[in-house]
This record gives structure tokens, C-alpha cells and sequence, in this order.
């Protein structure tokens, strides 16, 4: 005999849910108090400023850190997640901001390593191409890591966690890296995962693509939950007024200003690094003056990295290649640039732009001692380096537990707020800076694009390289793409559309060239 349906039965219950889920570090509360229920088919926004608490609260969810109180229940019944491998016997997976992977290895021997038992390596190689093929993730299983480009990294992530067949998949700014397309691609990858009745939690800062994806979102302000919501009923601006309690300014344009004489500029330049994966540049020249901003659009992979390092003094070139304020600088290291005036801004805010064993007035030391003399006839002028510090953290509204914490315990964005800050506390005259808002919130990327715009207004050379065109079209005065190592002419950003800007990042010189026949 069927069972009866009673109609009066209650619903399942979330497929995960927290129960005032607190966490401390010392006397920072990352969460307080959390209640947060995620349901199998549903794609559920985690939403909150830079700091207030989003990666504390999925690492608590996939067994990376302890709660300090709080219940998770799975399924309706409390669990203890004490480890990764813990989360994942259950059913959750994880793609992290940062990928895991190993160059030298292929596709398959890299998703081998996170699978518990062994399995014949023909055999996962077999998994992956159906996994990638039936979820539309283009995958090679034989192809080494150092070929792909990071949205096919991003694949392997996802394909390695999708064969574990989890209930619960998390993503952390799953977007930030990937171009229009693969951003689509990604979009119906999780639609799939939707429909098959699993979960998705979803960490974002692009409030329209939350809006168009997620069937709810949780909303936490300063470690607390200030709302549940349906995206779909909301603005992008509603969102950011619920996540910052406040309207989210908007950029100002530079007021008119006449440009200076050049004072960065790049002839002919061409290298590759020794390394495999790298890209070669090909004979890049560019012109910056005093008072404008050059962005540079590419779409990540294209030689973006190798250019900053050529701007920055990583590797030397000819003397007169680059020139800063009419030195040649092309044979000088980067501290040597520093004291002629220029500040550089990588892409990896921990590990290259800051070390996280060391507190922020440290990384300040680092950073800035050639070029603020901190340390002058051998003396460490670290109290000097503490007060720019306090500077740059008032001014880039860096939210730390204390007033020179490490690095490592800060926040993604607001690591990435110090960083720029503390390169534009001294108004160079030449700023290169790479993914300038990458992992910050909507308020703090104002924040940071009207600090460049300022910067250029008042007579600096600044030269932005982003793979965001909202970005690139608001704060550039004229616009370069870079395709494969090469970058394009300039052109003013008034006479660009997106349209040839999308030619001209694939290549076409002039954004017709790729209409001839
Ligand atoms: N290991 C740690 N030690 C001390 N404080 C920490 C540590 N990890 C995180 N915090 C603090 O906890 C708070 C929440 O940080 P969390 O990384 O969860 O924020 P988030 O919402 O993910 O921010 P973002 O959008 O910038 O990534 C911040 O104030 C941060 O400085």
C-alpha cells in the first residue's frame, strides 16, 4: 500500500542551517550570532561588506574553523564539522577564491589528489570528461595545469568538487576571474546543479549578477545578520543599502584639467619570462601623462601580469625602454623606481603586495623604506612607518580588530583597501596598479576608484590594469587592450564602445581590423 501524504506535514528541513553560530578570534566577533537555513534547489547569495564575516562563516560550514558557540545542523540534525574531509563525507564541497592546483601536473592527476580512495588515473580521467561534458565545463583531463587560463582552472575546481557528488556546493567570488562568457557558462553550470536539487551558497560582490542568479540571499552587516531576502524582488542598490546600512556614493569625475608633459612611458618592449606558462611580451609601447589615467583591458592571461612586473623593475629591460619622468629606468629595480616617484600595486595582494606573518606597519617598512627613507643611516624608523599605517587605515576605512594587526587576519578587501592605500599615501607621481578593487566590496571600490581619479587629477600618471570594464570605463581617459603580450594603440574612452573594446581585446588591432575578410 502507498503511504498517505499528510498535507499537514512539515517541510524537510534546510538542507543546512546554523543556529546563532558565533565565532571569535581574540576580541574580534567575525560572527555573531548567525541563523542561516540553506535548501536543496536553491542558490542562496551571501551577501555583506568587505569584513563582515563571509568567509569566517563558509570555512565554519566546510570544517576549516571551529565555531566559538553555535549549532550546524545537516539535515535537520546537529553536526560537528571538524575538518574538511569531514564536510565533504557528508556532502559538502568547496571551490575557494584561491585554486589548488598543481602546474605541473595534468587535469586529471590534479583532481586525483583530492579523491579520497584510489582510483585507476584512465579511470578519473573517464569521470572528468563526463563530468565536464554534462555540466558544460570544456575540459582536457590530459592537459597540463600551466597550458589552462584561470577560468578553465576554475573548471577543474569545480569538476574535482562535483565528483564527490556533493549536496552542498560553496563558492567564494566565483566570478571575479572569469570573462563574460565564462561567467555565463558558470551561470548554467549552477542553474544544472539547481535543478538536480542541490544547494549552492554563493559569495558575491556583483549585486546584478546575485540579482539575475540567486533565489535568496542573507544579507551580514559587521559579523551580524541584518536580513534574508529574495534578490529577484531587490535593486543591486537596495542590496548595498542593506549590506552597508548607507547609499553607496558614486564616482565623481575629475574636474577639467590640463595634462602635463609624459611621464611614463614604454618603447618597444618585448620579453618573455623563463617560465612555460608565462606570456611573452611583444614590442608594448604606451604614453602616460601627468594628469590621465591609461586603463588597460584584457581579458585575464594576456600578458597583464607580465606587463606590471616590466613596469614595476621585476625583471630589467633596455635602459631607455621604460622611462619614468624622462629617466631611463629600464635596467632599475623596483626600489629604485619607488625613490624616483613611482608606486606599483600587484594583483596578489598576499604573498607579493603584503606578507602575512608580519603585522601592516611592517609590510609598510617593507614596502615604502626606499622610498620614505625609513631607514635612514641603518636606523628602522618603524614609528614612522606606524603613523603611516594609522593614515592609510583612517583613510581607506581598512576595518581591523586592532591598530597594526597581521596581515593574515584581515579580510580579503580589506587587505586589498590597505594595499592600495598604503602605495597612494605618498601620491606617486607614476602608479601602476593591478586589479585595483578585486574582492571589494561596492562602497570600498568607489572609495578606491575615486582615490586614482584624484591621484591622476592632481597631476600623476596612473596607470590601471582591470579586467572589470565597468572599472576601466570609469576611471580611464584613454583605453589600451592587451592581447596576447601585445597591447593596442590607445584610444580616447569617449570614442570607444564596448563593442570594439571587445575587438580590440581579442586582438584586432583597431577593433575593425578583425571585420576584413
Ligand atoms: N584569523 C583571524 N584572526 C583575527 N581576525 C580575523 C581572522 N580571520 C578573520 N578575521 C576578522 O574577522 C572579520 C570577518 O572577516 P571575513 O574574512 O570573514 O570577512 P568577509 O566578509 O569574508 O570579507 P571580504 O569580503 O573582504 O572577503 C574581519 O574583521 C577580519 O579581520
Amino acid at each position: 500500500m502507498q503511504p498517505s501524504v499528510d498535507p499537514s506535514s512539515p517541510s524537510p528541513p534546510p538542507l543546512i542551517e546554523t543556529v546563532a553560530l558565533t565565532k571569535h578570534f581574540g576580541s574580534v566577533t567575525a560572527n555573531d550570532g548567525i541563523d542561516i537555513a540553506v535548501r536543496a534547489g536553491e542558490i542562496h547569495a551571501l551577501l555583506g561588506e568587505n569584513g563582515a564575516g563571509k568567509s569566517t562563516l563558509v570555512k565554519m560550514l566546510f570544517g576549516v574553523l571551529q565555531p566559538t558557540s553555535g549549532e550546524i545542523r545537516w539535515e535537520g540534525e546537529p553536526v560537528i564539522l571538524d575538518s574538511p574531509a569531514g564536510a565533504q563525507a557528508l556532502g559538502i564541497g568547496m571551490v575557494f577564491q584561491h585554486f589548488s592546483l598543481f602546474e605541473a601536473l595534468t587535469v586529471a592527476e590534479n583532481v586525483a589528489f583530492a579523491l579520497p580512495d584510489t582510483m585507476p588515473l584512465r579511470q578519473i580521467a573517464a569521470e572528468v570528461r563526463e563530468i565536464s561534458e554534462s555540466y558544460g565545463l570544456p575540459l582536457d583531463p590530459h592537459a597540463p595545469m600551466h597550458r589552462l587560463s584561470v577560468g578553465e582552472r576554475q573548471r577543474v575546481e569545480i569538476v574535482r568538487c562535483l565528483m564527490r557528488q556533493p549536496k552542498l556546493i560553496i563558492l567564494d567570488e566565483p566570478t571575479s576571474v572569469l570573462t563574460p562568457q565564462e561567467t555565463e557558462g558558470l551561470f548554467e553550470t549552477l542553474e544544472r546543479l539547481k535543478r538536480e536539487g542541490r544547494a549552492v551558497l554563493y559569495i558575491s560582490h556583483r549585486l546584478s549578477e546575485v540579482k539575475r542568479l540567486c533565489d535568496t540571499a542573507t544579507v551580514l552587516r559587521q559579523g551580524r545578520k541584518v536580513a534574508t531576502c529574495d534578490p529577484r524582488q531587490e535593486t543591486p542598490g537596495s542590496l548595498a543599502r542593506m549590506m552597508i546600512g548607507s547609499e553607496v556614493r558614486e564616482v565623481k569625475p575629475a574636474p577639467a584639467h590640463e595634462l602635463g608633459p609624459v611621464r611614463l612611458s614604454v618603447d618597444r618592449l618585448s620579453w618573455r619570462k623563463p617560465e612555460v606558462q608565462s606570456v611573452a611580451l611583444r614590442d608594448v609601447s604606451l604614453e602616460v601623462r601627468g594628469g590621465e589615467i591609461l586603463g588597460v583591458a584584457g581579458v585575464a592571461g594576456n600578458g597583464q601580469e607580465e606587463l606590471f612586473q616590466a613596469l614595476a623593475g621585476f625583471f630589467t629591460s633596455a635602459p631607455d625602454a621604460i622611462r619614468i619622468d624622462g629617466r631611463d629606468v629600464g635596467k632599475l629595480d623596483v626600489n629604485t623606481r619607488r625613490r624616483l616617484g613611482a608606486a606599483f600595486v600587484p594583483e596578489q595582494r598576499m604573498g607579493e603586495a603584503a606578507v602575512g606573518e608580519l603585522h601592516l606597519s611592517e609590510n609598510t617598512f617593507l614596502s615604502l623604506h626606499a622610498s620614505e627613507d625609513l631607514a635612514p643611516r641603518g636606523w628602522l624608523a618603524m614609528s614612522r612607518a606606524r603613523a603611516i599605517t594609522r593614515r592609510v587605515i583612517e583613510r581607506f576605512d581598512v576595518r581591523a580588530g586592532s591598530a597594526d594587526p597581521l596581515a593574515s587576519t584581515l579580510s580579503g578587501g580589506n587587505l586589498q583597501k590597505y594595499v592600495v592605500g598604503r602605495e597612494l599615501s605618498r601620491s606617486p607621481g607614476v602608479l601602476v596598479v593591478n586589479q585595483p578593487t578585486w574582492g571589494v566590496d561596492a562602497g570600498a571600490a568607489t572609495m578606491i576608484r575615486q582615490a586614482l581619479i584624484d591621484l591622476a587629477a592632481a597631476g600623476s600618471a596612473v596607470v590601471v590594469i582591470s579586467q572589470d570594464l565597468d572599472e576601466i570605463y570609469e576611471v580611464s581617459d584613454r583605453i589600451a587592450a592587451i592581447s596576447h603580450g601585445r597591447l593596442s594603440a590607445a584610444r580616447p574612452v569617449r570614442e570607444l564602445t564596448v563593442e570594439t573594446l571587445g575587438l580590440m581585446m581579442a586582438g584586432a588591432e583597431s577593433g575593425e581590423a578583425a571585420h576584413a575578410p
